[in-house]
């Protein structure tokens, strides 16, 4: 049944090339006409050379001159089916991996926190390419094929019905027989494009955090692990592949079986007297022709079904559920920068409650840091605001807006994030500043970086602000990545500013460069800071102290240390 559906809607991307699809089967069915021609006119040169010092040489010529002008077109009308069905194959796909683009850009953050990405990308590169060539060769051999089965019938009928009879009859056997081998080896198929998307999460995940395999002398282990999984996909592809690969032999011998039983009562009738030679080699030819697309088709059974597999995978990402539609909202323009949490609850597993009922106000302007231990939910806080994630109930409030009531677009517009993982494109300096304002000018990007104090190294690049960041980064450190992110927020210029300090990586130099263009960026805005280090907090209009997902203390620095509970104690043990 879900095969079905898979058939009937990879049917509907196939619809956009209609008209391709119209011409490419004029092309095989006049491909296949030309082809059937050609036994006949041999079926009649043979006639014409029964005997010794009989043969009619004039007319063979002719004959053999209509050969080569029916093979010569037959040739043509099959490359232009062969163009029209990889236009239409690579037009299909391409569809395919837009609505795939579209579709992992509107689904929400917690699809990525909870997919190998890897597996993502395989769906997006191998599947889409598995279903590519089930459609280039499906669709050649459905149209020649069928074409050509009911041109043959014709003609074979047409010389003799009684042989045609059993050769057609002979066809559902063959088809039974591939039949029962692919159902059989589907499980195989599927199984091999999950094994291929886990090859392809487990590489990634390697290559990426190589620093880290190397660092603790992983590679082993991780040799050990990639074998596994390889293995795997080894032999689930050797399992496919050994069924699937019986159905052409096997069909093969039922076809050869067929031409020899026909070659026999052929040469009984023509002893009879009841049929030339040259209508029996004719015979011989169509059903050969008759067979082929059945060996042909079957032997697409396995490719067709290997693209079903790969397409069921991009299927299932574009029936994920999207973030919810915001046509009908409204949206907001710069706002002043007035947030307020009012009773938020949320938890990313629904069984597991995490923040319970959480209130604070930040007025405009204001500098809220948020502190606690690992796993407190400082960074949950974050994805509520940006509304990564949606609160389960509660309200949060952006210049006394509901933010359930706007489009993400443009809240998102209101706010710049410095985070510790700071991420570039491979795209140059220049463009990565501009990534949140895409229409600012050099000079702009420039002032913006030098408020960020990242001017003068990124001067000092080979290429300066046109120097491409190769693999998000590598070739810079750090602390130059995050002051290029801070450079980033100058430049959107946001009523409001979320700031992580880096806790780790970075030289004591390049650290003061950092507080110091953090102290810039958040100059006359609503800034949210989660603090790793109390001594660059002092100051902060309010305090956030947060564990297990709520504010467990809120105040000054002053107030908090007065208070004596958890803040003074984090604070005495950072400066005991
Ligand atoms: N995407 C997610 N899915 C499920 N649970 C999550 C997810 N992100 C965070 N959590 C859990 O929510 C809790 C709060 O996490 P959060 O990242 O907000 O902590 P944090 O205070 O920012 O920690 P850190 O200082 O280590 O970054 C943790 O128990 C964490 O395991």
């Amino acid at each position: 049944m879900k095969n079905k559906n898979t058939f009937k809607r990879i049917f509907e991307y196939l619809k956009e090339s209609k008209r391709n699809l119209i011409a490419a089967f004029i092309c095989a069915v006049i491909s296949v006409i030309l082809s059937l021609i050609g036994p006949i006119l041999i079926g009649h040169a043979i006639d014409m050379m029964i005997t010794k010092g009989n043969v009619n040489f004039k007319s063979i010529i002719m004959i053999l001159i209509e050969l080569v002008v029916v093979y010569s077109f037959g040739f043509l009308f099959t490359w232009i089916l062969t163009y029209l069905t990889n236009t239409i194959s690579y037009n299909t796909v391409r569809s395919m991996r837009k609505d795939l683009f579209d579709k992992i850009n509107s689904l929400p953050l917690y699809f990525f926190d909870t997919n190998a990405h890897g597996d993502i990308i395989s769906r997006f590169i191998n599947d889409t390419d598995a279903i590519s060539d089930g459609l280039l060769q499906g669709i050649t051999t459905m149209m020649t094929g069928i074409a050509t089965i009911i041109g043959a019938i014709a003609f074979m009928v047409s010389i003799n019905w009684i042989m045609a009879l059993i050769v057609i009859l002979s066809a559902p056997l063959t088809y039974f027989m591939a039949r029962y081998i692919t159902i059989n080896c589907q499980k195989y198929f599927k199984a091999q494009a999950t094994e291929l998307g886990r090859l392809n999460g487990y590489v990634e995940e390697i290559v990426s955090g190589q620093k880290t395999v190397k660092a603790f002398s992983y590679e082993k282990k991780s040799f050990d692990n990639f074998k596994e999984v390889n293995n795997s996909l080894y032999n689930v592809g050797v399992k496919s592949q050994f069924f699937g690969a019986l159905v052409n032999p096997s069909t093969r011998l039922i076809n050869n079986v067929v031409y020899a039983v026909v070659g026999m009562i052929g040469s009984v009738i023509s002893i009879l007297g009841m049929i030339t030679i040259g209508d029996i080699s004719s015979f011989l030819i169509y059903s050969n022709l008759f067979s082929k697309p059945f060996n042909e088709i079957t032997g697409v059974f396995t490719q067709i079904q290997s693209a079903a597999a790969s397409a069921q995978r991009v299927f299932d990402i574009l029936d994920m559920e999207s973030e919810e539609d915001e046509s009908q909202k409204a949206s907001i323009n710069k706002c002043v920068g007035n947030v307020k949490f009012e009773d938020v609850e949320f938890s990313y597993d629904k069984s597991k409650k995490l923040i319970t009922n959480l209130s604070f106000e930040a007025e405009s302007g204001h500098k809220i840091a948020i502190v606690g231990k690992t796993g407190a939910g400082k960074t949950t806080i974050v994805n509520l605001l940006m509304r990564f994630y949606d609160i389960d109930n509660g309200h949060i409030y952006l210049d006394g807006v509901d933010t359930k009531k706007i489009t993400r677009d443009s809240l998102r517009s209101n706010f710049a994030m410095v985070l510790q993982e700071t991420f570039l494109f491979g795209d140059t300096i220049a463009n990565n500043i501009a990534y949140g304002s895409r229409d600012a000018a050099r000079e702009e990007i420039i002032a913006a970086a030098k408020m960020a104090d990242a001017d003068s190294f990124i001067r000092k690049l080979p290429n300066g602000y046109d120097t491409v960041i190769s693999d998000s980064g590598s070739n810079l450190s750090q602390g130059q990545k995050q002051l290029l992110t801070i450079a980033r927020a100058m430049l959107q210029n946001p009523p409001i500013v979320i700031l992580d300090e880096a806790t780790s990586n970075i030289d004591t130099r390049t650290e003061l460069k950092i507080q110091a263009a953090f102290e810039k960026v958040m100059e006359g805005r609503t800034s949210f800071i989660i603090a790793h280090r109390l001594s660059t907090i002092e100051g902060a209009d309010m305090i956030l102290v947060m564990d297990h997902g709520n504010i467990v203390e809120k105040g000054t620095h002053k107030e908090l240390l007065k208070q004596d509970g958890v803040y003074a104690s984090i604070y005495k043990s950072q400066f005991a």
